[in-house]
């Protein structure tokens, strides 16, 4: 059984960046840019006004001081005239400063009367000028790969980027495959269960950005397993969930093998998710997860959503880790690497504190959605006291 590093790194040589499209930008939420985007102007594209007030110039003005109101500036309406030593403009925030201003003094600290204004005696020290090109300057870049979240989005639209260049999104082919599994309403045999993971994997792959598409569940028949696996065959990644452990009607490998699948490797050293398998099948990359629910969605993160985010063209880097502090002692782990769902405890300013359930059974999706971390124990870790660090897997 090879570790789960080692695995990571054949899923990884399995897939590639996809091409490239184009997109407007109101439908670039959650895409990857796939090259940098250049601001087509500064930001702000002249010297604003941070605040409500009147623009003089005085940088040295004191307390007492009386200043004629000459003309008005707002947003989006500049003044044209200039201001002169003991002038000033209304002017109110994001408002081009006029000419000759250097400082806005906000209308708090302001007594007005007719066209004239007296400085208060509490001056704030700011001048609460915004500089031109402060935020950004023409040409400069929004640099790729990146996810566009919604800061990104609005810096684009600054920058005056109508579309972006982003990574097409993958095509993942989920198949749910068992004749005990039925789809959520409709009516089981007393023999039967309801199939589930299948839905956790098609919203784990989608919130990657993918495009995912759940396959009609496919029966224990090589028969039937093939006319599904041939329905994938357009897809950027097949996941099959089930029929990848040893018994007499897990086909999987069996049936992917007859078809062409090139094997990347069969069983890891990882619990939950022994027998994952990987490999290409006619060109497309394939992913055998266990069939056990929870066996399934942690293979998801620990596999499937690093090898989308390697597809979209971002960094091939594992499942992101954090550290926490051990709340209670835990005994030593075995060969394979365990993911043991979890709570985190905010303990005030520090690390948070981790404990891993008590049932560890990988059918027990219940204890999934209460769990919000994945405690990570490597291969023949000792025991482990209260208090050590450990690393775990945010959920
Ligand atoms: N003799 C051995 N038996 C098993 C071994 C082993 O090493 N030797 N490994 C165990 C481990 S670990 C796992 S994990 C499972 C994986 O088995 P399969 O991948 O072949 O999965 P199935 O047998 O098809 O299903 C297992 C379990 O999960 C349920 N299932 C399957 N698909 C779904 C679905 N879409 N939604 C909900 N539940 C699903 C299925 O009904 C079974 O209960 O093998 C162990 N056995
Ligand atoms: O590896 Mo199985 O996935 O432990 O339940």
């Amino acid at each position: 059984m090879i570790s789960v590093e080692e695995a990571l790194s054949k899923v990884f040589a399995l897939v590639a960046p996809l091409e490239t499209e184009t997109v407007p930008l109101a439908e670039a939420a959650g895409r990857v840019l796939a090259a940098p985007a250049a601001a087509r102007r500064d930001q702000p594209p002249f010297a604003a006004s941070a605040m409500d007030g009147y623009a003089i110039r005085g940088l040295d003005a004191k307390p007492g001081d009386s200043f004629t109101v000459i003309g008005e500036a707002g947003a989006g309406h500049a003044f044209d005239g200039s201001v002169g030593p003991g002038q000033t403009a209304r002017i109110f925030t994001g408002a081009p400063l006029p000419e000759g201003a250097d400082r806005v003094v906000i209308q708090e600290d302001v007594t007005r009367d007719g066209d004239r204004i007296i400085l208060g005696d509490k001056l704030d020290a700011g001048t609460n000028i915004r500089p031109a090109g402060g935020d950004f300057r023409a040409g400069d870049q929004l640099t790729a790969p990146r996810r566009l979240r919604p800061a990104e989005l609005a810096l684009l639209a600054a920058m005056n980027v109508p579309e972006v260049r982003v990574t097409r999104r993958p095509v993942v082919a989920i198949i749910a495959t068992g004749d005990e599994l039925v789809m959520p309403g409709e009516t089981p045999r007393a023999d039967q269960i309801i199939a589930s993971n299948n839905f956790a994997l098609k919203a784990m792959a989608e919130a990657a950005g993918a495009e995912a598409r759940m396959l009609p569940i496919a029966r224990d028949t090589e028969a039937e397993l093939r006319l599904v696996l041939d329905m994938a065959a357009d897809a950027d990644l097949i996941v099959t969930i089930g029929g990848a452990s040893v018994g007499d009607h897990d086909l999987v490998g069996k049936v992917a093998g007859e078809m062409g699948l090139d094997r990347a490797f069969y069983k890891i050293a990882m619990r939950p998710g022994k027998p994952l398998m990987a490999g290409k099948l006619n060109g497309v990359p394939m992913l055998g997860l266990p069939g056990n629910p929870v066996s399934s969605i942690v293979c998801g993160h620990i596999f499937m959503l690093p090898a989308l985010r390697a597809m979209l063209g971002l960094a091939a880097e594992p499942a992101p880790r954090a550290r926490a502090v051990l709340a209670e002692d835990i005994a030593a782990n075995g060969p394979r690497e365990h993911y043991m769902r979890a709570r985190l405890d905010s303990a005030g300013d520090g690390l948070p504190r981790i404990a891993p359930y008590a049932r560890q059974d990988s059918a027990l999706l219940r204890l999934l959605t209460e769990a919000d971390a994945l405690l990570l124990r490597p291969r023949q870790d000792g025991p482990r006291k209260a208090g050590e660090i450990v690393e775990y897997l945010p959920l």
